[in-house]
């Protein structure tokens, strides 16, 4: 064989003294190597034959047959050991100066022992982490425990005196009833038994050797978490004898304050309950005037008119800082909802002031474990006995010695949003109690963790009764296919968002100078449609609005300014005429329509440069496969033409002329 005589011609040249003794006495051992030892080691070496093949090292070289078939074969080394020849040679070396070789019985039973000896095991790499292991980590145990809530889920609310589960009140159940709700959606079904205390008649307010867990609810537009929250706080406070300020709410916009109050105002009637709003749309002198009793004198507790506080962010800041006697040291409930977007305001760090309110600070020990320097005010520095920030605030030694029990304030915070995502640091910040979270999501039968892996990779869930369209066009074309669907599809009663106020108006006159021309000829009547954006006075807002709710407007054109928490239940048509920018948008906007388990229609128009980036969005969020894309020919088009061109025309000339 070819290797044979290459092997034998190289070991014949270039060869040391040394290495031809070493040679020589390996011969005698092998002619002297007993027949049963030679047989042994055949055995071990089959054996580690079929541990290599398990182990996919082998080499099965046959260049090396020359080699004696009792010697361990060095083709059949791991690969791992290329390098043997070498260590041969370092051997040889040594062998000189070492006694010499060992007896044949020793060898024998030494290749014994191999021959029970496991295979070396082969370094493995670990499995590598599954996608669901990856995003668990490092989460907080809170969101892994999330209770999983089917949105299929509806509670029959009883007629009778007994609650049935619900924990409602005969009055409350009896004032759903006559607002037309029979039945409790899931997120209410999951929330009340949590909130209420389980036995009626034992509504204390304060419990501060048993502080309520705070709560965070992630569920989807439209499914009714305004009642989750309302309800519980009317059922807590009904029964209070002094009017405190117990339930702050808190809301990114004036409109969602003046939606909330007009809910609790609904379902409160017939309790003694006063409900306040601040949001900077009165002047502050007649805000602080609805808010607090005595502004003259600085009363321990401070003053209030009203129970329960719906407001914006800024302007509870404003009153906390300016109107004295306005206190929180009395809350019970501290409610944040569209919490992810009001989390991610900054203004004027107004969730550490208004916590820091909502806690007796001595003069000595105000903010600083806070990381704020800002004074206490006047109010948080004296609580009244009634206060659950009282107890707070009294030291170890007034107590009996034998009150071991932990103190703390009975104010409870509620979190609530559609899309309220796992943001450590945001949540962090708002120092939750042992807190509880709901997520409303998924169908009775997968309700797992993947479920709660979708909330923290932003897959949110929708309205499974809304119908999602995207429409690809180019940009010149927008306005022309934007006609054509309204009339095509028949769309009244809708929501367009546009990306600016100013994109907003440009299009209203558009389509109003459409609108006219298309009639011109005919005895249809124009579609009416209006703006609606932050350029209005709240008052121009308030009127839209109800013009809108009334069905006197068939088409609102907005901002972004209402995409979020408007309750509008006829709306039965979302229109993204410009791509939101992010999936939380997305959610807002179309969350509009199918609200409470009616039906509704999202589109959106793409245009073509946009086209992979919006796909790209809807991907990350597995929502991709939910939207149908509707192709719309030129050919389609060719009817609306004529009056697209003269009314473009139009636009052109208005803008010349306002210059
Ligand atoms: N149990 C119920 N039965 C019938 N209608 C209900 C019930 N609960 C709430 N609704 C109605 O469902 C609609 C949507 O409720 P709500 O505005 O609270 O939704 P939401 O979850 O806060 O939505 P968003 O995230 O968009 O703010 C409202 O018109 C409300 O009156």
């Amino acid at each position: 064989m070819p290797g044979v005589e290459v092997t034998s011609a190289t070991s014949s040249r270039g060869k040391t003294k040394a290495k031809q003794r070493y040679l020589k006495r390996k011969k005698e051992r092998r002619k002297h190597r007993p027949k049963a030892a030679e047989q042994q080691n055949k055995r071990l070496l089959a054996s580690r034959d079929i541990e290599d093949i398990d182990g996919d090292v082998t080499d099965t070289s046959q260049s090396n047959g020359s080699q004696s078939p009792t010697l361990p074969d060095k083709t059949k080394r791991p690969k791992k050991h290329p390098r043997l020849e070498d260590e041969v040679g370092s051997a040889m070396a040594v062998d000189e100066k070492e006694p010499p070789p060992t007896s044949l019985s020793r060898m024998s039973s030494a290749l014994d022992i191999a021959a029970t000896l496991p295979s070396f095991p082969l370094p493995a790499l670990p499995d590598a982490p599954s996608k669901s292991d990856l995003a668990l980590l490092g989460l907080d145990q809170a969101l892994v425990d999330a209770e999983i809530v089917s949105p299929s889920t509806v509670f029959p609310i009883p007629t009778g005196k007994e609650a049935g589960g619900t924990r409602l009140s005969e009055r409350t159940r009896r004032r759903l009833r006559d607002i037309g709700i029979t039945e409790l959606f899931a997120v209410q079904t999951a929330l009340l038994p949590f909130l209420l205390p389980s036995e009626e008649g034992s509504n204390e307010l304060y419990r501060p050797f048993n502080p309520p867990r705070d709560v965070c609810v992630s569920a989807p537009t439209g499914s009714g978490k305004t009642l989750a929250y309302v309800l519980p706080i009317i059922e807590m406070l009904s029964d209070r004898v002094i009017t405190r300020l117990r339930a702050l709410i808190v809301l990114p916009t004036r409109d969602l304050v003046t939606q909330v109050r007009e809910t609790i105002e609904v379902l409160s009637k017939g309790t003694k309950l006063k409900i306040g709003t601040a949001t900077g749309q009165h002047s502050f002198a007649h805000e602080q005037t609805q808010l607090v009793q005595d502004q003259t004198n600085i009363l321990r507790g401070g003053s209030s008119k009203i129970d329960i506080l719906v407001c914006t962010p800024g302007r509870l800041i404003d009153h906390l800082v300016g109107t004295p006697n306005f206190s929180l040291q009395h809350l019970r409930f501290l409610v944040i909802d569209e919490a992810d977007r009001l989390l991610a305001q900054s203004f004027q760090d107004w969730l550490v002031q208004v916590l820091a309110a909502t806690r007796f600070q001595s003069a000595s020990s105000t903010s600083e474990d806070e990381g704020q320097s800002s004074e206490p005010s006047l109010s948080s520095l004296f609580p009244d006995g009634f206060s659950p920030t009282f107890l707070d605030g009294l030291s170890q030694p007034h107590l009996p010695a034998f009150f071991t029990e932990h103190k703390a304030s009975s104010c409870q915070k509620l979190l609530f949003s559609a899309t309220l995502t796992q943001d450590p640091g945001k949540i962090a910040a708002l120092k939750l109690r042992n807190p509880k979270y709901f997520v409303v999501q998924g169908s009775e039968k997968d309700r797992s963790e993947s479920k709660l892996l979708d909330i923290v990779m932003e897959k949110f869930s929708m309205p499974s009764t809304l119908r999602e369209k995207m429409i690809v066009t180019d940009p010149s074309q927008k306005p022309l296919i934007f006609f054509y669907i309204v009339h095509t599809y028949n769309i009244k009663n809708a929501l367009v968002f546009t990306k600016s106020a100013e994109s907003t108006i440009r299009l209203v006159r558009l389509l109003d100078f459409f609108e006219t021309e298309r009639i011109r000829n005919s005895d249809s009547s124009p579609l009416v449609v209006r703006a609606y954006s932050s350029d209005l006075s709240a008052q121009e807002r308030k009127s839209i609005l109800e013009q809108f709710k009334d069905q006197k407007i068939n088409i609102l054109i907005c901002s972004d300014l209402i995409s979020r928490g408007i309750d509008i239940s006829h709306v039965a048509h979302v229109v993204s005429y410009d791509v939101p920018i992010d999936m939380r948008k997305y959610v807002h906007r179309v969350g509009r329509t199918a609200r409470a388990g009616r039906e509704g229609d999202a589109w959106t128009l793409v245009e073509q440069q946009e086209a992979r980036y919006f796909k790209r969005m809807m991907k990350d969020a597995d929502h991709f496969d939910k939207i149908n894309r509707i192709k719309i020919n030129e050919k389609d088009l060719a009817f609306f033409l004529p009056h697209y061109g003269v009314a473009l025309n139009n636009l052109k000339d208005l803008y010349t002329r306002q210059g």
